[in-house]
Protein backbone atom coordinates (compact mmCIF):
# COMPACT_ATOMS: atom_id res chain seq x y z
CA UNK A 1 0.00 0.00 0.00
CA UNK A 2 1.43 3.43 -1.04
CA UNK A 3 1.22 5.54 2.22
CA UNK A 4 2.02 9.16 2.11
CA UNK A 5 2.08 12.28 3.99
CA UNK A 6 1.38 16.16 3.50
CA UNK A 7 4.22 18.36 4.21
CA UNK A 8 2.90 21.41 5.59
CA UNK A 9 3.65 22.80 2.00
CA UNK A 10 0.93 20.46 1.29
CA UNK A 11 2.73 18.89 -0.98
CA UNK A 12 2.80 15.11 -0.94
CA UNK A 13 5.94 13.54 0.20
CA UNK A 14 7.08 10.15 0.44
CA UNK A 15 7.13 8.78 4.39
CA UNK A 16 9.44 6.07 3.61
CA UNK A 17 12.15 8.37 4.59
CA UNK A 18 13.94 7.28 8.18
CA UNK A 19 15.22 10.70 8.75
CA UNK A 20 13.42 12.69 11.21
CA UNK A 21 10.34 14.98 9.87
CA UNK A 22 10.39 18.49 9.16
CA UNK A 23 10.01 21.39 12.80
CA UNK A 24 6.55 21.31 12.49
CA UNK A 25 5.53 17.53 12.41
CA UNK A 26 4.18 16.63 16.17
CA UNK A 27 3.90 12.90 16.02
CA UNK A 28 5.41 10.84 13.36
CA UNK A 29 4.23 7.68 13.19
CA UNK A 30 6.62 4.76 11.65
CA UNK A 31 5.57 1.03 11.15
CA UNK A 32 3.17 1.04 14.07
CA UNK A 33 1.84 -2.39 15.01
CA UNK A 34 -0.55 -3.27 18.02
CA UNK A 35 -1.67 -6.51 19.22
CA UNK A 36 -4.48 -7.11 22.35
CA UNK A 37 -3.07 -9.98 23.31
CA UNK A 38 -2.81 -12.21 19.93
CA UNK A 39 -5.21 -9.86 17.90
CA UNK A 40 -3.77 -7.74 15.82
CA UNK A 41 -5.44 -4.20 16.03
CA UNK A 42 -3.07 -1.67 14.35
CA UNK A 43 -1.27 -2.86 11.58
CA UNK A 44 2.10 -0.82 10.12
CA UNK A 45 0.71 2.44 10.32
CA UNK A 46 2.73 5.25 8.97
CA UNK A 47 1.98 9.42 9.54
CA UNK A 48 2.58 12.22 10.54
CA UNK A 49 0.49 14.70 12.64
CA UNK A 50 1.23 18.37 12.14
CA UNK A 51 1.22 21.04 14.93
CA UNK A 52 -1.97 23.68 14.78
CA UNK A 53 -3.72 20.70 12.40
CA UNK A 54 -6.49 19.29 12.95
CA UNK A 55 -6.47 15.29 12.20
CA UNK A 56 -9.36 13.63 11.71
CA UNK A 57 -9.30 9.63 12.40
CA UNK A 58 -12.56 8.37 10.30
CA UNK A 59 -13.39 4.89 9.67
CA UNK A 60 -15.73 1.65 10.59
CA UNK A 61 -16.41 1.22 13.63
CA UNK A 62 -13.44 -1.58 15.57
CA UNK A 63 -11.36 -0.51 12.72
CA UNK A 64 -8.83 0.79 15.56
CA UNK A 65 -9.44 4.58 15.56
CA UNK A 66 -9.74 4.38 18.87
CA UNK A 67 -6.74 2.48 19.82
CA UNK A 68 -4.62 4.53 17.84
CA UNK A 69 -5.86 7.67 19.60
CA UNK A 70 -4.52 6.19 22.61
CA UNK A 71 -0.98 5.01 21.69
CA UNK A 72 -0.92 8.77 21.23
CA UNK A 73 -0.63 9.50 24.90
CA UNK A 74 0.16 6.35 25.95
CA UNK A 75 -3.12 5.51 27.63
CA UNK A 76 -3.01 2.46 25.69
CA UNK A 77 0.00 1.27 28.26
CA UNK A 78 -2.87 0.72 31.35
CA UNK A 79 -4.66 -2.02 29.04
CA UNK A 80 -3.20 -5.53 30.26
CA UNK A 81 -1.69 -7.58 27.47
CA UNK A 82 -0.96 -5.09 24.85
CA UNK A 83 2.21 -5.04 22.55
CA UNK A 84 3.48 -2.43 20.19
CA UNK A 85 6.30 -2.43 17.42
CA UNK A 86 7.30 0.75 15.53
CA UNK A 87 8.09 4.14 16.89
CA UNK A 88 6.42 7.48 17.31
CA UNK A 89 8.67 10.39 17.49
CA UNK A 90 6.64 13.23 19.35
CA UNK A 91 8.90 16.24 19.05
CA UNK A 92 11.60 14.04 17.46
CA UNK A 93 11.61 11.87 20.62
CA UNK A 94 10.62 7.71 20.68
CA UNK A 95 7.59 8.38 23.21
CA UNK A 96 7.14 4.19 22.55
CA UNK A 97 10.95 3.72 23.92
CA UNK A 98 10.70 2.06 27.52
CA UNK A 99 12.80 5.19 28.90
CA UNK A 100 10.58 7.56 27.40
CA UNK A 101 8.05 9.56 30.52
CA UNK A 102 4.41 8.72 30.05
CA UNK A 103 3.63 10.91 33.15
CA UNK A 104 4.99 13.80 31.38
CA UNK A 105 3.84 12.55 27.89
CA UNK A 106 0.48 13.07 29.14
CA UNK A 107 0.67 16.75 30.53
CA UNK A 108 1.68 17.68 26.90
CA UNK A 109 -0.76 15.29 25.42
CA UNK A 110 -4.58 16.17 26.86
CA UNK A 111 -7.25 13.82 25.89
CA UNK A 112 -11.59 14.43 25.88
CA UNK A 113 -13.52 11.43 25.67
CA UNK A 114 -16.74 10.46 23.79
CA UNK A 115 -18.71 10.71 27.39
CA UNK A 116 -18.53 13.64 29.38
CA UNK A 117 -16.59 12.46 31.93
CA UNK A 118 -16.56 15.82 35.00
CA UNK A 119 -15.49 14.73 37.95
CA UNK A 120 -18.40 14.74 41.04
CA UNK A 121 -16.69 18.11 42.29
CA UNK A 122 -17.30 21.76 41.39
CA UNK A 123 -17.11 23.32 38.31
CA UNK A 124 -13.70 25.44 40.00
CA UNK A 125 -12.27 22.34 41.01
CA UNK A 126 -12.83 20.48 37.80
CA UNK A 127 -10.46 22.67 35.95
CA UNK A 128 -8.44 23.59 39.19
CA UNK A 129 -7.81 19.97 39.86
CA UNK A 130 -4.75 19.59 36.92
CA UNK A 131 -3.10 22.37 37.98
CA UNK A 132 -3.24 21.86 41.33
CA UNK A 133 -1.72 18.24 41.00
CA UNK A 134 1.13 20.16 38.96
CA UNK A 135 1.95 21.73 42.91
CA UNK A 136 0.14 25.76 41.90
CA UNK A 137 -1.06 26.22 44.96
CA UNK A 138 -1.51 30.22 45.10
CA UNK A 139 -5.06 31.22 44.97
CA UNK A 140 -4.78 33.98 42.82
CA UNK A 141 -2.93 31.98 39.66
CA UNK A 142 -5.87 29.14 39.89
CA UNK A 143 -8.71 31.66 39.62
CA UNK A 144 -6.77 33.09 36.48
CA UNK A 145 -6.32 29.47 34.82
CA UNK A 146 -9.75 28.41 36.29
CA UNK A 147 -11.04 31.91 34.04
CA UNK A 148 -8.69 31.37 31.27
CA UNK A 149 -9.07 27.91 30.70
CA UNK A 150 -13.27 28.51 31.00
CA UNK A 151 -12.75 30.93 28.35
CA UNK A 152 -10.65 29.57 26.08
CA UNK A 153 -13.63 26.91 26.07
CA UNK A 154 -16.42 28.97 25.98
CA UNK A 155 -17.50 27.92 28.90
CA UNK A 156 -17.05 31.26 30.81
CA UNK A 157 -20.18 33.43 30.61
CA UNK A 158 -22.36 30.38 30.87
CA UNK A 159 -20.85 29.88 34.39
CA UNK A 160 -19.13 32.53 36.19
CA UNK A 161 -21.67 33.07 38.74
CA UNK A 162 -22.15 29.11 39.56
CA UNK A 163 -18.26 28.27 39.99
CA UNK A 164 -18.96 26.35 42.79
CA UNK A 165 -22.01 24.37 42.37
CA UNK A 166 -21.65 20.78 40.97
CA UNK A 167 -19.93 20.31 37.52
CA UNK A 168 -22.77 17.55 36.94
CA UNK A 169 -25.87 19.62 37.54
CA UNK A 170 -24.37 21.21 33.71
CA UNK A 171 -25.79 19.90 30.42
CA UNK A 172 -24.17 17.47 28.50
CA UNK A 173 -22.80 20.01 26.18
CA UNK A 174 -21.76 22.00 29.00
CA UNK A 175 -20.12 19.32 30.94
CA UNK A 176 -18.20 18.44 27.32
CA UNK A 177 -16.63 21.99 27.19
CA UNK A 178 -16.18 21.84 31.04
CA UNK A 179 -13.90 19.02 30.01
CA UNK A 180 -11.97 20.56 27.54
CA UNK A 181 -11.68 23.28 29.86
CA UNK A 182 -9.87 20.96 32.38
CA UNK A 183 -7.33 20.05 29.30
CA UNK A 184 -6.44 23.30 28.97
CA UNK A 185 -5.81 23.81 32.39
CA UNK A 186 -2.57 21.95 31.91
CA UNK A 187 -1.91 23.79 28.77
CA UNK A 188 -0.90 20.37 26.83
CA UNK A 189 0.11 20.72 23.12
CA UNK A 190 -1.81 18.55 22.05
CA UNK A 191 -5.77 17.77 22.56
CA UNK A 192 -6.63 13.88 21.63
CA UNK A 193 -10.36 13.85 21.59
CA UNK A 194 -12.76 10.65 20.74
CA UNK A 195 -15.78 11.27 19.37
CA UNK A 196 -16.45 14.51 21.46
CA UNK A 197 -19.82 15.34 19.80
CA UNK A 198 -21.45 11.77 19.57
CA UNK A 199 -23.16 12.21 22.61
CA UNK A 200 -24.66 15.74 21.91
CA UNK A 201 -27.41 17.27 20.84
CA UNK A 202 -26.77 19.42 17.39
CA UNK A 203 -26.35 22.95 18.89
CA UNK A 204 -23.84 21.71 21.28
CA UNK A 205 -22.14 19.72 18.23
CA UNK A 206 -21.84 23.29 16.67
CA UNK A 207 -20.63 24.72 19.60
CA UNK A 208 -17.94 22.26 20.37
CA UNK A 209 -17.01 22.10 16.50
CA UNK A 210 -16.75 26.01 16.44
CA UNK A 211 -14.70 25.82 20.30
CA UNK A 212 -12.18 23.47 18.19
CA UNK A 213 -11.79 24.90 15.39
CA UNK A 214 -10.87 28.32 17.62
CA UNK A 215 -8.32 26.19 19.76
CA UNK A 216 -6.28 25.37 16.79
CA UNK A 217 -4.61 28.41 16.55
CA UNK A 218 -3.08 27.70 19.68
CA UNK A 219 -3.43 23.63 20.00
CA UNK A 220 -3.05 20.64 17.45
CA UNK A 221 -6.06 18.38 17.57
CA UNK A 222 -6.39 14.95 17.07
CA UNK A 223 -10.16 13.86 16.60
CA UNK A 224 -11.78 10.45 16.04
CA UNK A 225 -15.08 10.72 14.37
CA UNK A 226 -17.76 8.70 12.76
CA UNK A 227 -19.38 11.52 11.83
CA UNK A 228 -18.36 12.18 7.96
CA UNK A 229 -19.26 15.79 7.60
CA UNK A 230 -17.84 17.07 11.12
CA UNK A 231 -14.93 15.57 9.31
CA UNK A 232 -14.95 17.60 6.52
CA UNK A 233 -16.17 20.21 8.00
CA UNK A 234 -13.40 20.83 10.17
CA UNK A 235 -9.93 18.78 9.79
CA UNK A 236 -7.18 19.59 7.79
CA UNK A 237 -5.97 16.15 7.12
CA UNK A 238 -7.40 13.03 7.20
CA UNK A 239 -6.63 9.25 7.89
CA UNK A 240 -9.09 6.65 6.80
CA UNK A 241 -8.53 3.68 9.50
CA UNK A 242 -9.75 -0.31 7.60
CA UNK A 243 -9.14 -3.09 9.65
CA UNK A 244 -6.56 -1.95 11.33
CA UNK A 245 -5.00 -0.27 8.52
CA UNK A 246 -4.13 3.29 7.12
CA UNK A 247 -6.05 2.81 3.67
CA UNK A 248 -5.51 6.40 3.34
CA UNK A 249 -3.99 9.92 4.83
CA UNK A 250 -4.54 13.20 3.16
CA UNK A 251 -5.32 16.29 3.11
CA UNK A 252 -9.43 16.59 4.13
CA UNK A 253 -10.14 18.49 1.01
CA UNK A 254 -8.49 15.88 -1.40
CA UNK A 255 -9.68 12.83 0.96
CA UNK A 256 -13.06 14.43 0.30
CA UNK A 257 -13.20 15.07 -3.42
CA UNK A 258 -10.85 13.27 -4.90
CA UNK A 259 -10.30 9.73 -2.83
CA UNK A 260 -7.24 8.11 -4.63
CA UNK A 261 -8.79 4.32 -2.90
CA UNK A 262 -11.94 2.95 -4.00
CA UNK A 263 -12.64 2.21 -0.25
CA UNK A 264 -12.07 5.11 0.76
CA UNK A 265 -14.52 6.76 -1.59
CA UNK A 266 -16.65 3.99 -0.68
CA UNK A 267 -16.69 4.40 2.78
CA UNK A 268 -17.15 8.29 2.78
CA UNK A 269 -20.40 7.62 0.56
CA UNK A 270 -21.69 5.45 2.66
CA UNK A 271 -21.53 2.08 1.02
CA UNK A 272 -20.26 0.48 4.05
CA UNK A 273 -19.24 1.35 7.87
N1 LIG B 1 -9.12 -3.78 25.63
C1 LIG B 1 -9.23 -4.51 24.53
N2 LIG B 1 -8.95 -5.84 24.57
C2 LIG B 1 -9.04 -6.61 23.45
N3 LIG B 1 -9.38 -6.14 22.24
C3 LIG B 1 -9.67 -4.84 22.14
C4 LIG B 1 -9.62 -3.96 23.27
N4 LIG B 1 -9.95 -2.70 22.87
C5 LIG B 1 -10.22 -2.80 21.54
N5 LIG B 1 -10.04 -4.08 21.11
C6 LIG B 1 -10.23 -4.57 19.74
O1 LIG B 1 -9.35 -3.84 18.88
C7 LIG B 1 -10.01 -3.51 17.65
C8 LIG B 1 -10.00 -1.99 17.47
O2 LIG B 1 -10.84 -1.42 18.49
P1 LIG B 1 -11.01 0.16 18.63
O3 LIG B 1 -11.84 0.42 19.83
O4 LIG B 1 -9.69 0.80 18.55
O5 LIG B 1 -11.85 0.49 17.31
P2 LIG B 1 -12.62 1.81 16.89
O6 LIG B 1 -12.34 2.01 15.44
O7 LIG B 1 -12.30 2.91 17.81
O8 LIG B 1 -14.14 1.36 17.08
P3 LIG B 1 -15.46 2.22 17.43
O9 LIG B 1 -15.66 3.16 16.27
O10 LIG B 1 -16.54 1.19 17.52
O11 LIG B 1 -15.21 2.92 18.74
C9 LIG B 1 -11.40 -4.12 17.74
O12 LIG B 1 -11.38 -5.37 17.12
C10 LIG B 1 -11.63 -4.28 19.22
O13 LIG B 1 -12.50 -5.35 19.50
Amino acid sequence: MALTAISNENKVTSIESKQPEQASTLFDVRDLNLWYNQTQALKQINLTIQQNNITAIIGPSGCGKSTFLKTLNRMIDLTPSVTTTGDIYYKHDNMLADSYNPEQLRTRVGMVFQKPNPFPKSIYENVAYGPKIHGIKDKKILNQIVEKSLRDAYLWDEVKDRLKDSALGLSGGQQQRLCIARTLAIEPDVILMDEPTSALDPVSTAKIEELIQQLKEDYSIVIVTHNMQQAGRISDQTAFFLNGEVVEFNDTHTMFHEPSDSRTHDYINGHFG
